[in-house]
């Protein structure tokens, strides 16, 4: 039987099926047409400017490490004038980003990019090893995903960089917008879809390049370019929601591959939808995917079942690590009766700065400090009533407080 030729080329032999669409290509067309996808996202929604200086979120993971190559190479061909740096945090997790930054390390001299690292120790006075052998697993990504935030934009600020990238991909996007639906909270589905945020604390843009390209794809091109980076997940791992979402997307797509992206342009038109007082458009603003952590993402190129059951057991599991957080007056129905008893959008908040370590937040101390308040006292428990959008403003919603309950912090 003659081999199947590449869709596009028409001329090599197809080697590689597209998650996205099925299409049979050929190496060098797939990673061509890869690029160029990427491109059009950045020069669709003018991400950056010429001369602009860009510190990539450099984790040492197959995201990361595929938004680095890939903005060198775009960089180069197009030539975008970016000046590029690598930015690394490490979370002082020992067995994991001490390896994963080694990768980083590599990466830095194969891209002839400079690289900064900043580690929570230096910042907050903790690693995570010490938080959780204080906190027990349960919830510690909530302490490593506010830290990480910030973390991003001191050292953002410490190289005098206003621009951030992370490699959030579009499965990330899709099952944001999903854990958003399933939890009726619409401001920050339509933060969620953004390709760019600004950071709260620094006035840092963070954005997303990668936001349409799908996971499966970002393997396939780290594959095929042979690209070095860190496969091995978190040992303190995962958050259930997430996992459950993206578990129902993986399923999804295995029926209909355009899933992903279908589900990432319906939140993008709901987003639309939502006024902005309500999402708290074009203002500072945290959400989920743009710093925090997604590592219990499936990491491996290969065995996509073995990689779904893995996936599906640490679920499970994770089930019983799973932090408690009530959301009582998120729901769009709780919006509406909110507007209406006051019979106008509430105006936002302003942002003021935090007292403790000056960070831009609404409330007098900022959910870091907040954190480690509980940690330096020790607290066996702690109940943490905190803004959810503290460090966002403008939003109607941001006034009413969520409780953040983190219970059994001591058992693990
Ligand atoms: N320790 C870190 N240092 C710098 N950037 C980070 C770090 N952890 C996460 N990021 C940034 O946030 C993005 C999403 O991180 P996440 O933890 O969800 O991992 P991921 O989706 O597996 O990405 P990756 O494959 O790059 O690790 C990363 O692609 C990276 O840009």
């Amino acid at each position: 039987m003659p081999p199947t030729l590449c869709f596009n080329c028409q001329a090599a032999r197809a080697v590689i099926i597209r998650p996205k669409n099925r299409r049979k290509l050929c190496k060098t067309c797939f990673l061509e047409i890869f690029e160029t996808e990427i491109h059009q996202t950045i020069t669709s929604t003018s991400l950056f400017q010429r001369g602009e200086r860009i510190a990539i979120g450099a984790s040492g993971g197959k995201d990361s490490t595929v938004l680095a190559s890939v903005l060198k190479t775009l960089n180069e061909r197009h030539d975008y004038g970016l000046d590029l740096t690598l930015l690394s945090i490490d979370e002082g997790i020992r067995g994991y980003r001490d390896d994963s930054l080694e990768t980083v390390k590599r990466n830095a001299e194969q891209y002839n990019m400079p690289l900064e690292i900043v580690g929570y120790d230096e910042l907050y006075g903790w690693t995570m090893d010490q938080v959780v052998a204080q906190v027990g697993k349960k919830g510690n990504c909530t302490y490593c995903g506010v830290f990480r935030r910030q973390a991003l934009d001191r050292g953002a600020a410490r190289l005098g960089i206003k621009h951030v990238v992370t490699g959030h991909n579009a499965d990330d996007v899709a099952e944001t917008v999903m854990m958003n639906l399933l939890r009726g909270d619409l401001p920050r589905l339509s933060r969620g879809t953004n390709i760019v945020t600004e950071s709260a604390g620094m006035q840092v843009k963070r954005s997303k390049p990668l936001k349409y390209a799908y996971e499966k794809e970002i393997v396939l091109y780290a594959h095929h370019k042979k690209l070095d980076y860190f496969s091995t997940e978190c040992i303190y791992s995962p958050e259930a929601f997430r996992g459950s979402a993206r578990t129902l997307i993986k399923d999804l797509e295995k029926i209909r591959p355009s899933s992903i992206l279908d589900i990432v342009k319906s939140g993008e038109d709901m987003a639309a939808l939502v006024p902005p007082e309500i999402s708290n458009n074009g203002k500072p603003a945290e959400d989920e995917a743009s710093g925090g952590c997604g590592s219990q993402n499936g990491r491996s190129s290969g065995g996509e079942m073995a990689a779904m059951e893995k996936r599906l057991a640490a679920n499970e599991e994770a089930q019983a690590r799973e932090i408690e957080i009530t959301l009582p007056s998120r729901r769009p129905s709780s919006v509406v009766s909110f507007q209406q008893k006051k019979g106008k959008l509430v105006k936002g908040q302003t942002a003021g700065k935090c007292e403790r370590c000056g960070y831009i937040s609404s409330q007098k101390i900022c959910k870091a400090c907040t954190l480690l308040d509980g940690l330096n006292k020790s607290r066996p428990k702690t109940t943490i009533e905190v803004g959810i959008e503290e460090e966002e403003s403008s939003s109607t919603l941001m006034r009413q407080m969520e409780s953040v309950q983190l219970s059994s912090m001591s058992s693990g």
